[in-house]
């Protein structure tokens, strides 16, 4: 059993990782825990999410301010999930790594190695260059093999993930032609903007709406990963949870649906989470509360159009997380998840 922690605990993606973890069979998920001063702080954590009510009862630490206390407290645990936002994760990682623990990072502090990236897109100066380098990218059907043997998964954002695993098999496979940049607009769930209250994601403000339009940092998240640039515009709706994706991309000349097909096969055959459509297409409804991506297309005329969901926050973070973590630790990947 690995004694495992998560950070940022009363929070959207942190409350799935709870869930997950406590009914894991390899991860003893010892504590829960917020910042230091929060307004939750020593509450049950099924006193925020009711449902949690006789499933998880932990109670939301807060947690040691002070270097040398979380210090000991890395240095009691194998595991720790950071589903904190980006600068504070940049901040606790390192603590967590130096005293040896497998640190698997929800946030976006550790996914693009390229510090003027984070000055860019971030708003903050990223101060440890080295890890950025080192860390491994959690988009857990790609890089698994990398995922094996580092201590730091910066798992992939909701959005880069389906995006991704839907380009993925086409670019790799050479069947786009990429003079034509590849548009993906997406459709986000409001959970995707954490739970923090905030005028944008209030009930009566929450419409359907564009935003980030050219400068999201998806954007370049994405473009990284896939080694294209692509043309990303994410959109708010009036819903709680998942993401859809359309994704519009030009062919190469005499692609037909069969090798497309058989480059989804080829690449996702043995993948249990993603799910390839023969007939019709992804929805939201087909992907909340799973940790699965689905993926469907149609052709016309050179051009495909690929629909990918999933639950932004399952395989679009905690999900993917756990996934990332059964890959690093070598149990089946899909264990806790289905
Ligand atoms: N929501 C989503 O769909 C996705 C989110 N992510 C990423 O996952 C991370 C978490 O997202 P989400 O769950 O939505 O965020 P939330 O805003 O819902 O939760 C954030 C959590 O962090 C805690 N927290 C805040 N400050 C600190 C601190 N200094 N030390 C420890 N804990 C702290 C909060 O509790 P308190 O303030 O009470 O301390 C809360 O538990 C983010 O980096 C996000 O970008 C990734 C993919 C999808
Ligand atoms: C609807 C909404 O606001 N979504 C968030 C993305 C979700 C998230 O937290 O981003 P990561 O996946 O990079 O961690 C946003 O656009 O910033």
């Amino acid at each position: 059993m690995q004694n495992t922690i998560i950070v940022g605990a009363s929070g959207y993606t942190g409350a799935e990782l709870a869930q997950i973890l406590t009914r894991h069979p390899h991860f003893n998920l010892m504590a829960l825990y917020v910042s230091t001063n929060s307004a939750d702080a020593n509450k049950p954590i099924s006193t925020l999410y009711p449902k949690l009510k006789q499933i998880v009862d932990l109670p939301l630490l807060p947690l040691p301010e002070n270097t040398e206390k979380l210090t000991a407290l890395a240095q009691s645990i194998d595991t720790v999930f950071l589903a904190t936002a980006h600068e504070v994760s940049h901040d606790l990682a390192p603590i967590f790594l130096a005293a040896g623990c497998k640190v698997f990072d929800l946030s976006g502090a550790y996914r693009v190695n390229n510090a003027a990236f984070y000055t860019e897109f971030y708003g903050f100066k990223h101060q440890y260059p080295e890890l950025l380098k080192n860390a491994v990218y959690g988009l857990a059907e790609w890089n698994a093999e990398k995922i094996k043997h580092t201590n730091l998964v910066a798992v992939a954002g909701c959005y880069p993930t389906v995006s991704q695993l839907s380009l993925k098999p086409l670019i790799e496979n050479h069947l786009l032609d990429l003079s034509q940049l590849p548009v993906i607009n997406a459709v986000s769930g409001v959970s995707g903007a954490g739970r923090k209250a905030s005028l944008t994601s209030s009930f009566c403000e929450v419409s359907l709406n564009a935003y980030g339009v050219f400068n999201h940092r998806h954007q370049p998240e994405i473009a990284t990963h896939l080694g294209t640039e692509v043309i990303f515009t994410p959109h708010l709706g009036n819903f709680k949870r998942g993401i859809l994706a359309t994704i519009t991309a030009k062919l190469k000349p005499g692609v037909t649906d069969t090798q497309i097909h058989s480059a989804y096969q080829q690449y996702y055959a043995n993948k249990p989470l993603i799910r390839i459509y023969e007939q019709g297409l992804p929805s939201i409804q087909a992907v909340e509360f799973t940790p699965y991506c689905d993926i469907g297309f149609a052709t016309k005329n050179g051009h495909i159009i690929i629909i990918g969901a999933e639950d932004n926050l399952l395989k679009g973070a905690a999900a993917q997380a756990v996934q990332c973590a059964n890959i690093r630790y070598g149990f089946d990947e899909t264990v806790g998840l289905i």
